[in-house]
């Protein structure tokens, strides 16, 4: 039998934001409907037949381009009065949140955290701080340090807790039991440059369970994996979206988080995207491939 469901919808147009709820939510049912082969597109006046194996590929998740992300941290700089240390702490701290759930202390304490140059470097920086205070014994790897006064802080307050920074990467990964990617984020682009190739080659390699901080580092933020060279076999097992998912995500197969608890509801609306339901005192909120809440 089929179940077939209709959105009719007449004399109305939507906004993209009501347009997408409105496919969000009809993939949604149709999902939960194991009989369903049909789903209907209102506006079209007629059925999109769609087999169960094509479900999958259709993704109404809310993204932001690197081109948005950027502009969008800038506002909350600006016209938000945010600082960055500010954002940088929370973005850390929702990382750190996500590892604390995916990966408790229970499944060992040893967390290798790569950090890359920017501002993606400086999220991992500051997660480390906070899983340390939780019992978590992380190592550093920041082959790339920036001059700049706030990573300097970040790194020296590491120090402080006795963390310790290494220079070989794969040579740390034999005594991890979980790694942080935060070697690039949403200003990454072009093909990986030294001295990381090695680094993601590693990641791609290992049996450790990956959570990378915004972006798989290597993605293209637009268009996922490259198709082939360094990066093309990197599927980490968790994804940590900061504010807004990117369109990478949809090539992303693992655990997904968004984090980064500090837009307005009037960022979101003028970016376009919803802001999580985030619980209680949390950080992050797990979400499912449609970007529904988990
Ligand atoms: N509002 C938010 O969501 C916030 C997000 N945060 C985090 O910030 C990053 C974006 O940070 P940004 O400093 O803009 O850039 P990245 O960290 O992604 O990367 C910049 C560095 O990477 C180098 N780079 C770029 N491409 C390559 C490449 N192909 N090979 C090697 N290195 C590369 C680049 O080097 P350059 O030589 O080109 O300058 C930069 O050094 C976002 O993703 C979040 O994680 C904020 O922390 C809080 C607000
Ligand atoms: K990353």
């Amino acid at each position: 039998m089929l179940n077939i469901r209709e959105t009719v919808v007449l004399g109305w147009a939507p906004t993209p934001t009501q347009y997408r709820a409105l496919v969000r939510s009809s993939l949604m049912s149709l999902c939960n409907s194991p009989d369903s082969s049909y789903v209907s597109f209102f506006g079209l006046g007629s059925y999109v037949p769609m087999t169960s194996s094509e479900l999958p590929t259709l993704q109404a998740i809310e993204t932001l381009s690197a081109k948005a992300a950027a502009a969008l941290d800038k506002e909350l700089m600006s016209t938000g009065a945010f600082s960055i240390d500010q954002l940088m702490e929370l973005a850390g701290l929702s990382v750190s949140q996500a590892v604390y759930r995916v990966h408790p202390i229970s499944k060992g304490p040893r967390i290798l955290v790569a950090v890359g140059p920017g501002n993606n470097g400086g999220d991992g920086l500051v997660a480390a701080r906070h899983l340390r205070h939780y019992g978590y014994q992380p190592t550093i790897y920041y082959p790339k340090r920036s001059k700049n006064e706030l990573y300097q802080r970040l790194a020296k307050q590491l120090e402080d807790l006795d963390v310790p920074f290494v220079d070989d990467f794969p040579a740390a990964l034999n005594s991890a039991d979980h790694v942080v990617d935060a070697i690039f984020g949403f200003s990454f682009s072009g093909e990986v440059r030294e001295p990381f190739p090695a680094v993601i080659r590693a990641m791609e390699e290992t049996k450790i369970p990956v959570t990378s901080v915004d972006a798989p580092s290597s993605w293209n933020i637009e268009k996922g994996p490259p198709t082939s060279g360094v990066g093309s076999l990197f599927h980490p097992d968790v994804l940590v979206s900061l504010t807004a998912p990117k369109p990478l995500v949809k090539f992303f197969h693992g655990r997904h988080f968004i984090g980064g608890r500090f837009v307005t509801p009037t960022i979101a609306k003028k970016y376009d995207f919803d802001v999580p339901e985030y619980e209680g005192l949390d950080q992050v909120v797990e979400v499912g491939p449609s970007g529904q809440k988990l």
